[in-house]
C-alpha cells in the first residue's frame, strides 16, 4: 500500500514565478454531458490563482485531473514540464506528497481520532518517519491551523469550520508545494471564513506555498487570490488579476459576478 519513490515523477523545488502546472487543451466528458472543449490554464510557483465559474463548469474536476483522481480525455497536464498523462496511480500517489487536496467536505476518516486523521498521509508517503516524529509533525501542522492539542477528539466532536482546519492540516502534513483547495469556505459562518481566508494566506506567505483554490465565494476570491480564472461554456473565458476581473467586459464574467453581486445584496438583506 505505500508508495515507494517513483522513477517518473521528477521533481524539483519551485523557483518562485516558474509555470509549474500547466493544462493543455483538456478535454473532458462524462458520456454525453461535455465538461471541457479546451481548457487551457498556467499555475506559477507561488502564486494563488481561484477558479470559478456556475454550478457543474467542472471547476472541482480541474482539481481532481490534476491529482490523477479523474482522467481527461484528451489534452496534457504538464507539472514542471512532465507530462501527466502517462502517470500511473503509483506515479500519481508521489505526486500528491507535493499536491495535496483540501476536499469539499474536509472528508476526515469518522473512525480515526483528529490525530490519526492527520498522521495517515505521513505514513503513506514516509513509512520510515518514527512514532515521535509523527506526533511532532502532527501536534506542528494542529497548531498552524489554529488547533492545538486537538490530537484526541473524534471528528463527530468538531464543528464544520474545525473540521475544514483538520482536513487542511491532514493535506498539509506532508509539506506539499502546492495546495488544491475545493470550495473552502462553502457553508461556514463568516467568522470563520475569515479564518479560512486568513490560512490561504498564510500557507501562500508563511510557507511559500502555490494554491489553487475553486469557489463560489466572490469575497473569499477576491482576498486571496492574484489571479482569478473564469470556466464557462467548456474553457477558460478570463484569467485576471481581482481588479481586472472587477472591471471586465468579458460577457460571461460579468453576468457571474453581476449575479454573485445581488445574491449577496438578497443574503445581506434585513
Ligand atoms: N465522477 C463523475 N461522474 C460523472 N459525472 C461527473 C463526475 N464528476 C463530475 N461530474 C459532472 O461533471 C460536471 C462538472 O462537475 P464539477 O464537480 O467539476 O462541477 P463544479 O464546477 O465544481 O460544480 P459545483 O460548483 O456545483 O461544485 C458536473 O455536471 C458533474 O455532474
Amino acid at each position: 500500500m505505500f508508495s515507494r519513490p517513483s522513477p517518473r515523477l521528477r521533481f524539483h523545488p519551485p523557483q518562485p514565478g516558474e509555470e509549474l502546472i500547466r493544462f493543455e487543451h483538456l478535454r473532458k466528458a462524462f458520456g454525453p454531458k461535455r465538461v471541457y472543449d479546451d481548457v487551457r490554464l498556467s499555475v506559477h510557483a507561488g502564486e494563488t490563482l481561484t477558479v470559478i465559474g456556475g454550478s457543474g463548469t467542472g471547476k472541482s474536476v480541474l482539481l481532481k485531473c490534476l491529482i490523477g483522481l479523474l482522467r481527461q480525455d484528451s489534452g496534457r497536464i504538464l507539472f514542471q514540464g512532465q507530462d501527466l498523462s502517462d502517470f500511473r496511480e503509483e506515479d500519481f500517489i508521489a505526486l500528491r506528497r507535493h499536491v495535496a487536496m483540501v476536499f469539499q467536505g474536509a472528508a476526515l476518516f469518522d473512525s480515526l481520532s483528529v490525530g490519526e486523521n492527520i498522521a495517515y498521509p505521513l505514513h503513506e508517503h514516509f513509512p520510515d518517519m518514527t512514532p515521535a516524529q509523527v506526533r511532532e509533525r502532527v501536534a506542528e501542522k494542529l497548531a498552524l491551523v489554529g488547533l492545538p492539542d486537538t490530537e484526541h477528539l473524534k471528528p463527530a466532536d468538531l464543528s464544520g469550520g474545525m473540521r475544514k482546519r483538520v482536513g487542511l492540516a491532514r493535506a498539509i502534513a506532508t509539506n506539499p508545494e502546492v495546495i488544491l483547495w475545493d470550495e473552502p469556505t462553502t457553508g461556514l459562518d463568516p467568522v470563520t471564513t475569515e479564518t479560512i481566508n486568513q490560512l490561504i494566506l498564510d500557507m501562500q506567505r508563511q510557507l511559500g506555498c502555490t494554491s489553487i483554490v475553486v469557489t463560489h465565494d466572490m469575497m473569499s476570491a477576491f482576498t486571496v487570490s492574484d489571479r482569478i480564472a473564469m470556466l464557462a461554456h467548456r474553457r477558460i473565458v478570463q484569467v485576471g488579476t481581482p481588479e481586472e476581473m472587477k472591471r471586465s467586459s468579458v460577457p460571461e464574467v460579468r453576468a457571474f459576478l453581476d449575479a454573485r453581486k445581488q445574491e449577496l445584496e438578497r443574503e445581506a438583506a434585513p
